[in-house]
């Protein structure tokens, strides 16, 4: 996609550049773009795939992660999980990862955005940052059969969004009855949910909504909601498969001063002023790239491959948080329908869901990944032998630094039982989380039969990674070491969570559609005790592309990368505004959070250069 200018290339100056046209960095330009005075350049090094099917199609996005909209990175090889090295998709399209992502779309707690605030942001807690949850979204509730099928009593209009861009929907349908399932095995454990999720104080298990447009059927993303109606408007260019190279930065007496930006367009080396602001929105892995790649990080790392040190900051790709995830799934009673000769490619079945799709916007390709989602803490944490456990790990975990500063915000979120630990989740085929290196994507090596797989991720871990670019050469991969449950007590509280899959399939009405004996998806996915679960998540748990914190919003003594106004430290107009801010991860998926602070990025950056709101 090239937009707006006729000839169809890039001028020498915009007021803004935006560096990734992803999930944030097209909120922020379409938000600025709001202002007829300003001009505003996005440069994505992807392609525009918004026509493509295996995007618009909310099934299809298993089919995306290995694919040409993925950079293909990967981990260095982890220790705590026997050596293996985890793909970590990340999108390389127009929408970034909001174009491949599974669209399930779930609010942090307020307790986690209140975290935020005491790690030094002065300004940023859930009072603030809610209404911008809401200002993104719109949720339609489907017709009154289908709420009372999903439980859907919880819903909430005061802390809904109404009126916002994404178009969110509940995927689960009357004739299914597994969602129903769930949302009934929860009430049988006296863990049904408690409000709506996006009051920042649920607990339970529910069925989740997902980022589909319900009336389209179609992925609901930054592209489709934010960039499609503002695509002709001529103060914003978005130019796809071009490449951010380097920040133009200039040292002044009061700050650094980023002038522009050093691209590669239509194979050409040129450079681009800004005559306001550049504002990173290349995601997690690559906004801290590109700040190392221009002189702002760690200096003797920087002195190490021959870059002039611009801005010293040790911090930059430091704090790299993410959630495990693995899971197990159950071989269902015959005559159950799950999505599994789908995920196998059987050419019938395709056929058959292609035509209901395009037929009667109907039927399994309507539906994106996860429907069906639970906020649990530790079960027997409440308990008095719960109690006893909880605190003899603490003590016998408690982690020396660089960890301290995190530790006792993640001990309190642990501690309240409103709180949790895990998040768990059904998805209505078998799961392929065995992920050697060289497989393609979830859907190799699947065996014949129909599953249903329960899963569990660790909200909140202990461990912290870091990424950091391999050389000075913009072309390289950057290396990731996630440090998957570097601390110890991690794997402790997230192998209790796994624990707790066998006890939720024992309990009726689930247990009632899974086949006695049936088989499962691995010979080891029979989890009897701690150990075993242990071994079971070193064995099998994959990254659940949750990526977040390495340009931390945090005072720059403690590791921060960006200040509260997002202005990265020691800079005057450069900012970041994408998951790498988030200085703590939040508890469920991350889009929402992505869509929030983006949103608030556009109103700081607007009343900061007094643009039309
Ligand atoms: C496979 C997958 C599944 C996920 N599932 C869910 C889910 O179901 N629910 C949920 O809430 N979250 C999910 N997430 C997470 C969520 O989608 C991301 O956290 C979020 O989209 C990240 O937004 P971002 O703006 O930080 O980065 P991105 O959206 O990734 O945007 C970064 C953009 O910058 C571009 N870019 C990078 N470097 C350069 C450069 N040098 N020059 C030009 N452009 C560049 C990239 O191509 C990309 O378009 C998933 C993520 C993935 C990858």
């Amino acid at each position: 996609m090239d937009t707006s200018t006729p000839s169809h290339s890039l001028s020498s100056e915009y007021d803004f550049i935006v560096i990734g046209g992803g999930t944030a960095g097209l909120v922020v330009a379409a938000r600025l773009v709001e202002d007829p005075n300003v001009q505003v350049l996005v440069v994505e090094a992807g392609d525009d795939h918004s026509n493509d099917p295996r995007v618009t199609i909310p099934a299809m996005w298993p089919s995306l992660s290995g694919s040409e909209l993925d950079w293909k990175l990967v981990s260095t090889p982890q220790e705590n999980l026997k050596g293996r090295t985890l793909k970590l998709p990340q999108g390389r399209a127009l929408g970034g990862s909001s174009a491949i992502n599974s669209e399930v779309f779930i609010p942090p707690s307020a307790a986690t955005i209140d975290a935020w605030g005491k790690m030094g942001n002065s300004g940023w807690d859930w009072s603030t940052l809610a209404p911008y949850y809401r200002k993104s979204h719109t949720l339609i509730l489907p017709d009154k059969d289908t709420c009372k099928h999903l439980g859907l009593d919880w819903v909430d209009r005061q802390v809904q969004g109404s009126s916002g861009p994404i178009q969110v929907s509940f995927v689960g349908v009357v004739q299914d009855p597994l969602s129903n399932a769930w949302v009934d095995t929860f009430k049988t454990l006296g863990h049904n949910v408690t409000r709506d999720p996006f009051s920042g104080k649920a607990m339970g298990g529910y069925s989740n909504p997902s980022s589909v447009d319900p009336r389209s059927k179609s992925r609901s993303y930054a592209v489709s909601a934010y960039i499609v109606p503002v695509r002709k408007q001529s103060n914003l260019h978005v130019v796809t498969n071009t490449i951010v190279k380097r920040l133009v930065l200039e040292t002044t007496n009061t700050g650094v001063n980023a002038r522009g930006v050093d691209v590669i367009y239509q194979g050409k080396p040129i450079s681009v002023t800004a005559r306001k602001e550049v504002i990173l929105a290349a995601g997690v892995f690559q906004s801290p790239k590109l700040l190392e790649l221009s002189g702002i990080g760690d200096p003797g790392f920087l002195n190490s491959l021959g870059i002039p040190v611009v801005i010293g900051n040790s911090g930059v790709g430091e704090n790299l948080q993410d959630h495990l995830m693995t899971g197990i799934s159950f071989e269902v009673k015959d005559g159950i329908v799950t999505g599994d000769p789908l995920l196998r490619q059987e050419q019938a079945a395709i056929q058959a869901a292609m035509q209901m799709y395009t037929d009667h916007k109907a039927g399994p390709f309507c539906a994106g990944g996860i429907g069906s989602h639970a906020f649990m803490p530790v079960v027997d944490i409440p308990s008095e032998d719960g109690q006893k456990a909880q605190e003899f790990l603490f003590k016998k975990y408690h982690p020396k630094e660089p960890h301290q500063p995190f530790y006792s915000f993640i001990r309190s979120l642990l501690e309240d039982p409103n709180e949790g630990s895990g998040a768990l989740l059904m998805f209505l085929a078998q799961l392929n989380l065995h992920n050697d290196p060289d497989a393609k994507s979830y859907l190799q090596d699947l065996q014949v039969g129909n599953f249903l797989s329960l899963g569990a991720l660790q909200t909140h871990s202990f461990s912290r990674g870091s990424v950091h670019i391999a050389s000075a050469d913009a072309t390289d991969a950057p290396k990731i070491d996630s440090r998957y449950l570097f601390h110890p007590l991690d794997i402790e509280i997230y192998a209790r969570h796994l624990l707790f899959l066998e006890r939720l399939a024992q309990t009726q009405p689930l247990a009632s559609f899974l086949k006695p004996g049936g088989r499962r998806n691995h010979p080891t996915a029979h989890i009897k005790d701690l150990d075993e679960a242990k071994d079971y998540i070193r064995t099998t748990a994959i990254s659940a592309s949750h990526h977040s914190g390495t340009c931390a919003m945090m005072p720059r003594e403690k590791g921060g990368v960006v200040n509260e106004r997002l202005l990265v430290h020691g800079t005057m107009n450069l900012r970041v505004v994408d998951a790498s801010i988030m200085p703590l991860i939040p508890r469920g998926n991350l889009q929402t959070t992505v869509y929030a602070v983006a949103e608030r990025a556009a109103d700081i950056i607007k009343t900061d250069h007094h643009l039309r709101m």
